[in-house]
């Protein structure tokens, strides 16, 4: 990559500088191989092996060199806690903090997707948004149905059981060229051109002008406009040579197609980051096909844990059942226990987990915790 940051930005004596500004122990070979690594590429990194570690070393080193003013580094991650976990990272250093402002970019996936694609999408219509959450389109819906424009619809879901979930989740999906209208997780049980099937239609035209919006129309509304509008896709991936993706297991198959789309036919690099054996969604949901899949053959390895010693090691490989992982511990020793629960027992989880901790560490260190 050329003209955007200093090619030593990653050179070992600014590394084992910033080490020692960090206050971080020295780097193992595979942390070193990633944490230098200039090229696209996927990492595979086993509980604790310092995922968040190296991507917040490696932003603040690229800060560090960043030279273009109008090109940056972008960021993304699934949820605000790792978005959040990763900007207070750069934000604790002077340089870093540059990161946080145009041109860069750090945040969810779907804040992505919203600022540079669906949101001008919606108001290049005229539209001005005015909920894009699940929970208030719900409200929005489940009102609008008892209009009396929708009473065949009505009519048909309170003789279903749940049906009006299928009003409440009205979901665009981009099909064919065009949005088409499903339900959040299945197809409605009535076709497009039957009675119930147009007022379903009707119902979420009038609420997407009305700027309410579920999370997952956004998606669909990005691919038309990026179909409609492919000008914009060099636009974007040329405003950032440099992509990094964390929690990359948890990606589902759209978000994956999108970013694809955008910056997989691009000279930008793109490092995802993640633990497929950590992955939250079941496969259904998550980016699983084989040509979608998370990390891909050949990919990079962090299989040494700091956070637990070889005994909890020794057991998390035999829970690596996606992608078989021998994981090192090189952290603490510390106590086995597994916890089963099932639906019904979710809830004392955390209270169980919190009397273990109690009898097993020592009260002056449980503190310590508090107080962090
Ligand atoms: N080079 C290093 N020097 C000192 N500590 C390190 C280093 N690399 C990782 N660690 C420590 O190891 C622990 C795990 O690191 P980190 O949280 O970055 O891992 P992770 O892979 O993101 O974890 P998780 O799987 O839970 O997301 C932390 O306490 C971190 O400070």
């Amino acid at each position: 990559m050329t003209g955007t940051y200093l090619p030593d930005a990653f050179a070992t004596h600014k590394v084992e500088a910033m080490l020692k500004l960090l206050r971080l122990d020295p780097l193992d070979d595979e942390q070193w191989d990633f944490l230098q690594s200039e090229t696209t590429q996927d990492l595979q990194a086993a509980p604790g092996s310092g995922k968040t570690t190296l991507i917040g070393l490696k932003l603040a080193l690229m800060a560090d060199a960043w030279t273009s003013v109008t090109c940056g580094v972008c960021v993304l991650s699934h949820t605000n806690t790792a978005k959040n976990e990763i900007a207070d990272r750069v934000a604790s250093l002077a340089a870093g903090r540059s990161l946080l402002r145009y041109p860069h970019f750090i945040g969810t996936i779907q804040s992505f997707v919203h600022t540079f694609f669906a949101l001008p999408a919606v108001r290049a219509k005229g539209i001005e948004v005015r909920a894009v959450d699940d929970a208030a389109f719900e409200t929005a819906a489940l009102r609008l149905l008892q209009h009396p424009d929708y009473v065949t619809l009505r009519n048909y879901l309170e003789r279903r059981h749940n049906g009006t979930s299928i009003v409440s989740g009205a979901t665009f999906t981009y099909r064919g060229g065009k949005l088409a209208v499903t339900g959040a997780a299945k197809e409605p049980s009535f076709g497009p051109e039957t009675p119930s099937g147009k007022q379903l239609s009707s119902l979420k035209q009038t609420l997407a002008w009305q700027g309410v919006f579920r999370y997952q129309d956004m998606y669909a509304i990005a691919q038309r406009y990026l179909a409609e509008n492919p000008g914009i896709i060099p636009a974007v991936s040329a405003r950032f040579p440099f992509v990094l993706l964390d929690e990359m297991q948890d990606t589902s198959v759209t978000q994956h197609e999108l970013l694809d789309l955008v910056f997989a036919s691009s000279p930008t690099v793109v490092q995802r980051v993640g633990d497929t054996n950590q992955g939250i969604y079941s496969d259904a949901g998550a980016a699983s096909e084989p040509a979608l899949a998370f990390p891909l053959a050949g990919a990079a390895e962090l299989p040494v844990s700091r956070r637990f010693g070889p005994k909890i090691a020794a057991l998390a490989s035999c829970l690596t059942v996606r992608r078989p992982q021998q994981i090192h511990g090189a952290g603490p020793d510390g106590q086995v226990a597994v916890l089963l629960f099932d639906e019904a027992t979710a809830i004392d989880v955390v209270s169980t987990f919190e009397r273990m901790a109690a009898a097993i560490v020592p009260e002056d260190v449980l503190l310590i915790g508090c107080l962090i």
